[in-house]
C-alpha cells in the first residue's frame, strides 16, 4: 500500500479526518476513536482539526490504559506517549507518525483552541458538553466524572477513622506472637502494623511484592476485627479475575484453617472470593451492575485482592455500591502493570508508599499498639496534616516466597529498581535463566517449549499427563475418573506459560502459537495443528454470562464419552468459584476464544505458574517497560526464563516505566 501523505493535517478538518482514516487502516487507532471524531464534527461544523485531534487521541488513550489525553506529555514525546506506532511497528512514511504532526503546534495553543471549543467544558462548566479540559488533560466526559467520583469517594474513606478496641495490643500479639527475626536479624514486622493500620481505619491498602504477606496478613485482620465486633460482622472477599479469585480461595482457606483464634471466630471468617462483576451483580448486556448507591452491597466488611487490576470505571462502580459504614481493604502489588482497561488506580494511590511519609502521632500511635519500631531506609517523615492518603496505606517489605536466595526475587527487585546491571547478573542460576535464540525455529527454543529444563517443565508435561491419565475406553461416562483426569491436565497446563510482550511478528502471541502447535504436532502430541483438536488450550477472550465464562478463562479441549457412548471434544474450564469444580462446554458454543500456549503479559496478571518463560520481541516498542517485565518474572512461581532474540533489549525495557496519565491524585487533593 502507498500512502498519499497528508501534509499539514491540522490546518483543516477535512485533511485531518483523512488522516485518521489511514491511522485507522494502519490499525492505529480504533475506528470507535475516528468515529468520535467525526461525530464531533456533526456536533462543532466549524470544530478546529486540533481539538478533533484532541477527541479522537483522547479515545486513543483509554485503549492504552489511560483515562485522559494529557496535553504536555502528548507534545513532550508523542509517539511514546500515543504508544504509536503500536508495538514499534515501522511506520509507512514517518509524515504519518503523530511526533511530525505535532511538531508545529504549541501547548498553550491546543489548550486555548480546546477552552474556546463548545464540544469542550472546564472542570466545573457546563456538564452537558462531551469533553471536560483540566489541568492540561483532556478527558472524555464519562471517564472525567468516573475520576471525579472516585476521588470524591476516596477523599470521605480516607478521612474514615475508626475507634479500635482496648485490646487491640494484645489481639495484635496473640495473632503475631513471634517478634519478626529474618536471616537472623530483628526486622520491623511490617504485617503486625498494617492490622493496626487497618483496625482503626474505615479504608485501608496494603501493597507488597509476591509472597509478602498481604494475604496472611488480612486473614489475621478479619480474625482481630470479627473478634473484637459487638455483632458478626458480614465479610465479602472479591478480586478483579476469576483466575485471581480461584487462587485467593486456595491461600485463604489454607490460612483461615491455621488462625489461633476461637473456632467460633474462625467460622465467621469467608473462604470463597468472587470476582467483582459476581460481587456487584452484572446484568446482561448493560455496564451496570444490581448494586449501586440505591441498592448497596450488604456487608460490613470489603475486601479486594489483586487490586492493581481495578480500572477507573470498576472501582467507580464499586465505591458507590459500598455502604458508607463498610470498611474497604484493597490488596495488590503497586510495581505491577495496571489494568488493561482505562485507570491505574493502585499505581496512582501507592506513588507514595515507599516513604510512607506518617505523620508522627500516627508513628507514635502504631508503635504503641504493635510494640513495633517503624524503621526502614526508604521512610520518610510526615507531617501533621500532611498525606491523609499516605495514613491509610501500608507497604509489606519482605517477601517469604522470595526470601534470600532467590533469583527470581532478586531479579524481579533488580528490574523493579531499573538495575539493568544486577538484574542481568541474577541469571545462570537454577531458577532464572536466559537463552540467546538464533531464529524463529532456534532447536533450543523448541527443547524448552516442549521439554522445559531442568525440572522445570514445558508444554509436553500437560500433554503428557492427558495421554497418560486418560481413564480406560470403557470407563463409565459418568465416572468420576473423567472429571478427575480434566482437573488434572488443566493443573499440569498452568506449570508452564509462554508470555509474549506483543501480539504480532515473529515473536508475538499469534505467530508463536501457530509455530507452537505445529511443533507438538509434529513430534506427535497433538493431532492437529489448527481448528478444534484434543489438546488444545483456549483462551476466553470475552465474558460470556450465559455459559458463565469470563474473560480470561483458560480451558482444554479433551475428548469425553457421552451417554451414548460416542466421543465427543469438550472444553474444560475451571469454574472458578472456589469450590474446585469443573465446566463443560462445546466448542461450537465458544465463539471468542483463542489458542492460548503463548499468552500476553497482561492477560497472565492474577496467574502464577510455577515455570514462566518471558519472550522479548527484536526491538524497544512503546509496551515493553520494567513494568510489563516485573509482571511476568512474578509470574513465575519457581522458575523463569527469559528468551531473547536480540542482546540489549532486556536492558533497554528496564530503562523505560509505565506513565499513566489520570488525574486522580490531584483530583484526590482538591476533595480535601
Ligand atoms: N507472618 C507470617 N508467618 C509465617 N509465615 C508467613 C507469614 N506471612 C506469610 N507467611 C507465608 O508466606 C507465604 C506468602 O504469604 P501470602 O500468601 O500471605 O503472601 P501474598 O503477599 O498474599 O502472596 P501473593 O503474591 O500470592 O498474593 C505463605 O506461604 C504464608 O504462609
Amino acid at each position: 500500500m502507498t500512502a498519499t501523505v497528508i501534509t499539514a493535517p491540522l490546518t483543516s478538518q477535512s485533511r485531518l479526518l483523512e488522516l485518521l482514516d489511514q491511522w485507522v487502516a494502519l490499525g492505529w487507532l480504533r475506528p470507535l476513536d475516528r468515529a468520535l471524531a467525526g461525530f464531533f464534527v456533526d456536533l462543532d461544523p466549524s470544530a478546529e482539526a486540533s481539538v478533533l485531534l484532541a477527541a479522537a487521541l483522547a479515545s486513543h488513550q483509554l485503549g492504552h490504559g489511560h483515562v485522559c489525553l494529557d496535553l504536555a506529555a502528548t507534545l513532550a514525546e508523542p509517539d511514546f506517549a500515543l504508544s504509536l506506532p503500536p508495538e514499534g511497528e515501522e511506520s509507512l512514511s514517518d509524515m504519518l507518525l503523530p511526533s511530525r504532526m505535532l511538531a508545529g503546534l504549541a501547548l498553550a495553543d491546543w489548550v486555548q483552541a480546546l477552552a474556546l471549543s463548545p464540544l469542550v467544558a472546564s472542570a466545573h462548566g457546563a456538564s452537558d458538553r462531551p469533553l471536560v479540559l483540566h489541568a492540561e488533560r483532556l478527558y472524555l466526559r464519562r471517564y472525567w466524572n468516573y475520576e471525579q467520583s472516585v476521588a470524591r469517594a476516596l477523599a470521605v474513606r480516607i478521612r474514615d477513622d475508626r475507634p479500635v478496641p482496648d485490646s487491640l495490643p494484645e489481639w495484635l500479639n496473640r495473632l503475631f506472637p513471634e517478634p519478626l527475626v529474618l536471616d537472623g536479624e530483628r526486622q520491623t514486622d511490617w504485617q503486625k502494623l498494617a492490622c493496626a493500620l487497618a483496625a482503626s481505619s474505615g479504608f485501608t491498602l496494603i501493597t507488597g511484592g509476591p509472597g509478602t504477606g498481604k494475604t496472611t496478613t488480612v486473614v489475621r485482620l478479619l480474625a482481630l476485627l470479627q473478634g473484637t465486633a459487638d455483632k458478626p460482622l458480614r465479610i465479602r472477599l472479591a478480586a478483579p479475575t476469576g483466575k485471581a479469585a480461584a487462587r485467593l480461595t486456595e491461600s485463604i482457606g489454607a490460612q483461615v484453617a491455621s488462625l489461633p483464634v476461637d473456632p467460633a471466630v474462625r467460622e465467621r471468617i469467608p473462604t470463597e472470593v468472587s470476582t467483582l462483576h459476581r460481587l456487584l451483580g452484572s446484568l446482561p448486556n448493560s455496564r451496570h451492575f444490581r448494586h449501586h448507591a440505591g441498592n448497596p452491597l450488604a456487608l460490613d466488611v470489603l475486601v479486594v485482592d489483586e487490586a492493581s487490576m481495578i480500572d477507573l470505571e470498576m472501582m467507580a462502580c464499586l465505591l458507590s455500591a459500598l455502604p458508607p459504614h463498610a470498611r474497604l481493604l484493597l490488596l495488590g502489588d503497586k510495581d505491577q502493570l495496571a489494568s488493561v482497561e482505562a485507570g491505574a488506580l493502585l499505581g496512582d494511590l501507592c506513588r507514595d508508599a515507599d516513604q510512607g511519609h506518617y505523620q508522627p502521632e500516627r508513628v507514635a500511635w502504631l508503635e504503641r499498639v504493635s510494640g513495633e519500631r517503624l524503621e526502614h531506609p526508604a521512610l520518610q517523615a510526615g507531617e501533621a496534616g500532611c498525606y491523609p492518603l499516605a495514613q491509610r496505606i501500608l507497604m509489606l517489605r519482605y517477601s517469604r516466597r522470595f526470601a534470600g536466595g532467590s533469583g527470581i526475587g532478586r531479579l524481579a527487585e533488580a528490574v523493579n529498581r531499573q538495575q539493568a546491571g544486577l538484574a542481568r547478573r541474577q541469571f545462570g542460576r537454577d531458577d532464572v535463566a536466559t537463552l540467546r535464540l538464533k531464529g524463529e525455529q532456534d532447536a533450543a527454543l523448541n527443547r524448552l517449549l516442549q521439554g522445559g529444563r531442568g525440572q522445570a517443565v514445558g508444554y509436553g508435561h500437560y500433554l503428557e499427563r492427558l495421554n497418560t491419565g486418560r481413564p480406560a475406553a470403557d470407563t463409565a461416562h459418568d465416572d468420576p475418573a473423567w472429571t478427575n483426569w480434566a482437573g488434572q491436565v488443566l493443573t499440569a497446563f498452568d506449570e508452564f506459560r509462554l508470555l509474549c510482550t506483543v501480539r504480532k511478528g515473529p515473536w508475538g502471541v499469534a505467530g508463536l502459537n501457530q509455530r507452537i502447535a505445529a511443533l507438538l504436532q509434529r513430534r506427535g502430541l497433538l493431532e492437529a495443528e489448527e481448528g478444534w483438536y484434543e489438546g488444545r488450550p483456549v483462551l476466553v477472550t470475552r465474558n460470556d454470562y450465559g455459559l458463565g465464562l469470563m474473560n480470561g478463562d483458560i480451558g482444554i479441549a479433551l475428548r469425553l464419552p457421552e451417554e451414548d457412548g460416542r466421543r465427543v471434544l469438550r472444553v474444560v474450564f475451571a469454574r472458578n468459584d472456589g469450590g474446585g469444580g469443573l465446566r463443560f462446554v462445546l466448542p461450537s458454543r465458544l465463539s471468542e476464544v483463542e489458542t492460548v500456549f503463548a499468552m500476553t503479559v497482561h492477560k497472565s496478571q492474577g496467574s502464577e505458574f510455577a515455570h514462566t518463560a518471558l519472550i522479548l520481541p527484536e526491538a524497544l516498542n512503546p509496551v515493553l517497560t520494567k513494568e510489563l517485565l516485573y509482571t511476568a518474572i512474578t509470574r513465575a512461581r519457581h522458575w523463569f526464563t527469559l528468551l531473547e532474540p536480540r542482546a540489549g533489549v532486556f536492558e533497554q525495557a528496564i530503562g523505560r516505566r509505565v506513565e499513566r496519565r489520570s488525574g486522580l491524585l490531584a483530583g484526590l487533593q482538591e476533595e480535601h
